[in-house]
């Protein structure tokens, strides 16, 4: 598929102009933070700029121990905090919902598009007008004094009367977490409602202590059992109606799904993270839908959150997972997680709405049960679930824009990477944090320093949401910041052919079309930020949803050759690999 023409082409020397675009704009991550943020410290840097003197070397940019004092305007409050902890499908975001919902200002703030959507869809038809802003969506509502967004996009610098932070033991995560306690720390709200595992409260309390807010804890229980199973699966036969496998590469998850279809008595919805997140809810649909025919799923680990998938058993087809360096086992917070979160909602279907297969699951199957393929995974699974999760000890950190352009004032000879190497090695940080996992980051900088674009700029394309381990990704995010040095303005049509999309016929046409579909969400994701320089947001959303709708269509056909004959099959398979109806309308 050659839809990308993906050219390395000689950088010149006619950039962008190399000064601080301050557009403030409250909406970009970290960006937006420095109104009034860090106001002592610019004062220093004026000063600095205007009269050129030494003093801003006293200031020591690289002290990032009193992260609290970056946030003025959430430090003028005195904030009530609402810790909501418990297990997966406890009722914990649900709560603090019903609170957002009856104030009469808010955000809420998610770990997933998929969750913030969730919630605006929810408000809105609770007739609370709800804003829905990601990186990549900015939907506006008449009237609206809430807003649901993804976590990176939390405005600190506005004043709400309730805020959610939803998922807030991830402020502990090596990559993102450092936007998590962004949001914690910075969040200017009357009331502010955390939802997530007890294993973050010693760590949340210990990091407030500086800010004088008054902390409340309201601990959960679990609202439907979670049953590790005694007896492993033994063999793919055993599979049920309502199973889920879990396994950990997407490669696992094709052999799998052709595995258990062969078996000529299941079709399998997949769920995994490169599959762009609508094709996941329609997965997740298509699978708790008791009319679809496909009624096991074959899911990776990085799918549970955000998803009511009514699930009646768990089955891990392993323990252990490669971790980047090595295969080893499944800790317990990741065992808890995937058992915990990938049963949510079951106890409820019976309760809430006819989810899908209400009455099937909801009252067949009220209890989540937990096993393993094989024998010996059994005792690990035990354990895991019967033992308490690690208490967090650390929240993310990263330095701000303003700190990184502060720094960059003192050594103008320095590129970004050399910088942000030198955060990495040097800042100072209290033993309640750690600074993030940036070597995707750093990748990129090291692609945009050879480029004449200003620190701000570049600064974006790091924080942009690419994937650097994706070839096509990274090209596409090169020729992105290549094209715009060079002209000031990225043309889709110069990268990217409309109308050369298809469906994939093959496992690898499909992984190229998932990143495909990445470089397009990136240029959506780059036009909300340099609009005049990014001018095609509508064509690279267009053509993302055809990806989505194409992924899709390969993932319903795939295996149903296999199938015997006699077997009904549904209409569109037999249009062979032409486009079905609902892809051929949207293309
Ligand atoms: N009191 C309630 N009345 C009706 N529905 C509820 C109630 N509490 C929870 N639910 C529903 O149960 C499901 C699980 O609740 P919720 O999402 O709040 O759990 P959670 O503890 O936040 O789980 P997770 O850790 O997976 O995010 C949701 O569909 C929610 O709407
Ligand atoms: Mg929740």
């Amino acid at each position: 598929m050659a839809a990308f023409l993906l050219r390395h082409r000689q950088v010149s020397t006619l950039g962008v102009s190399g000064i601080l675009k301050d557009k403030l704009d409250p909406c970009r991550p970290h960006v937006g933070s420095r109104l009034g943020a860090l106001a002592g410290v610019c004062n220093l840097l004026r000063e600095y700029s205007t009269s050129n003197d030494n003093r801003a070397h006293k200031f020591d940019f690289l002290d990032l121990t009193c992260p609290h004092a970056w946030y003025p305007v959430a430090r003028r409050k005195n904030r009530k905090i609402f810790l909501h902890v418990g297990p997966t499908n406890s009722g914990k975001t649900y709560h603090a919902l019903k609170q957002l919902e009856s104030s009469p200002s808010g955000v809420y703030c998610g770990p997933l598009r998929l969750l913030a959507w969730e919630v605006a869809k929810r408000l809105n038809k609770a007739n609370v007008p709800c804003d829905l802003i990601t990186g990549q969506e900015r939907e506006a509502v008449n009237g609206a004094k809430h807003k649901a967004v993804t976590v990176e996009m939390a405005d600190v610098t506005s004043n709400y009367s309730c805020a959610v932070v939803d998922e807030i033991q991830m402020l502990g995560c090596m990559t993102r977490g450092f936007s998590f306690t962004r949001a914690l720390l910075g969040i200017s709200a009357d009331e502010l409602h955390l939802c997530g595992d007890p294993a973050a409260v010693p760590l949340i309390q210990e990091i407030l202590k500086p800010t004088g807010d008054d902390i409340h804890v309201q601990y959960y229980e679990r609202l439907s059992p979670l049953v590790p199973s005694q007896k492993p699966l033994g063999s793919f036969k055993n599979i049920q109606t309502g199973d889920c496998i879990v396994t950990f590469s997407r490669r696992e998850i094709y052999k799998l799904k052709g595995q258990i279809q062969r078996g000529g008595k299941h079709l399998c919805s997949v769920v995994y993270g490169s599959l762009p997140p609508e094709t996941r809810t329609r997965q997740a649909t298509m699978f708790n839908d008791a009319s679809s025919e496909f009624d096991v799923l074959v899911a990776s680990d990085a799918i549970g959150m955000g998803l009511n998938l009514n699930i009646s058993r768990i089955i891990f087809s392993t323990m252990k997972k490669f971790d980047g360096v090595e295969m080893r086992d499944l800790t317990i917070s990741e065992v808890k997680q995937i058992a915990g979160t990938l049963l949510r909602g079951i106890s409820f279907v019976k309760l809430v709405t006819p989810l899908g297969r209400a009455g099937r699951y909801g009252s067949d199957f009220p209890v989540g049960e937990v096993t393993c393929l094989h024998v010996d995974d059994l005792p690990l699974l035990h354990s895991s679930l019967k033992s308490p999760s690690p208490i967090l000890e650390c929240a993310g950190l990263f330095p701000t824009f303003d700190l990184i352009f502060m720094y960059s004032r003192l050594h103008p000879k320095k590129g970004l990477y050399r910088i942000m190497e030198h955060f990495l090695e040097n800042a100072k940080l209290s033993e309640n944090y750690f600074i993030a996992n940036c070597e995707e980051m750093l990748k990129v900088a090291a692609v945009v320093d050879v480029l004449p674009i200003s620190l701000h700029d570049k600064y974006l394309f790091v924080i942009s949401p690419v994937d650097m381990r994706d070839e096509i990704s990274s090209q596409g995010l090169t020729q992105f910041a290549q094209n715009y040095a060079q002209k000031g303005i990225v043309r889709l049509k110069e990268i990217f052919t409309p109308g050369t999309l298809q469906v994939p016929k093959t496992e690898s046409a499909l992984k190229e079309l998932e990143s495909i579909h990445k470089v397009l969400d990136l240029y959506v994701w780059l036009s909300f930020r340099l609009e005049d320089s990014f001018p095609d947001r509508e064509l690279a959303a267009s053509q993302k949803a055809i990806c989505g709708l194409l992924i899709e269509e390969f993932l319903e056909r795939f295996g149903w050759q296999k199938q015997p004959k006699t077997r009904k099959l549904p209409s569109r398979v037999n249009s062979g690999f032409l486009l079905s109806k609902e892809t051929r309308q949207h293309v």
